[in-house]
């Protein structure tokens, strides 16, 4: 069956942000710490928001993110509308951010968007031009469009159709840990996207420090 390709402005975009995990190289919960002024979950949630419709927070119940969602939960967040978050808890605890992605697309289906954007809350750098890079690159047989850079794939920053969720819980099912083995399963398109600082994560303090000094 061939399916057409989708009209890149007429598609509705689920947001995803992976929140759970440990935050062990950082030492505290990564989605709680200030980047100019706020908490990097509430700033990558007001980006998503710009572009996707619900934003889905994903997190295990007891992952150390907790305490920063519930602080954004419940503190004014300056530029976010709350009504159009919505919070998942991850179905199964301690498989990491795949058991996270199954979670969110499951939960994208359910509030009807046919794709959503994925990305991790560790991306300070986030911007809504590399939501409208990526959606450019889906055509009707893509199941994944996927960033990458000079260095490597991102499969953090990308939009996955959301009737991809049975999949990938039968590899989560079957051992599978690595959010690559998700992008190897799937039909996936990869975009070289024109600012790869939109790619970069923070996982440990002095990573923190070395961004901030940057940016400055
Ligand atoms: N929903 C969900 N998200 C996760 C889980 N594990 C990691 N993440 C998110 O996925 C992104 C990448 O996580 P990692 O840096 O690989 O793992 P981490 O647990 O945050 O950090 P480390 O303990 O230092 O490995 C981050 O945004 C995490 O919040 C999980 O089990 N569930």
């Amino acid at each position: 069956m061939t399916q057409d390709t989708p009209n890149p402005e007429s598609i509705r975009l689920a947001g995803i942000v992976l929140a759970g995990g440990r935050s062990r190289r950082m030492g505290s919960d990564k989605a709680a710490l200030d980047w100019e002024g706020e908490p990097m979950l509430a700033r990558v949630v007001r980006v998503l928001q710009e572009r996707c419709d619900p934003v889905l927070v994903v997190a295990g119940e007891r992952s150390a993110a907790y305490q920063g969602i519930d602080d954004i939960r419940g503190r004014a967040a300056p530029g976010i509308d709350r009504d159009r978050v919505r919070w998942v808890t991850d179905e199964q605890e301690g498989v990491g951010p795949l058991g996270g992605l199954v979670a969110g697309l499951a939960a994208a289906a359910d509030a009807g968007a046919q794709y959503a954007f994925v990305c991790a809350t560790d991306m300070p750098l986030i911007a809504p031009g590399l939501i409208d890079e990526l959606r450019r690159g889906l055509t009707g047989s893509t199941q994944a469009v996927i960033a990458r850079d000079a260095q490597r794939d991102h499969p953090m920053a990308g939009i996955y159709r959301t009737d991809t969720a049975p999949v990938i819980a039968d590899l989560v099912a079957g051992g599978e840990r690595r959010m690559l083995g998700a992008i190897e399963a799937l039909t996936t398109h990869r975009v070289g996207v024109s600012e790869p600082d939109w790619l970069v994560n923070v996982n440990a303090p002095e990573d923190l420090h070395r961004l901030r000094a940057v940016s400055r």
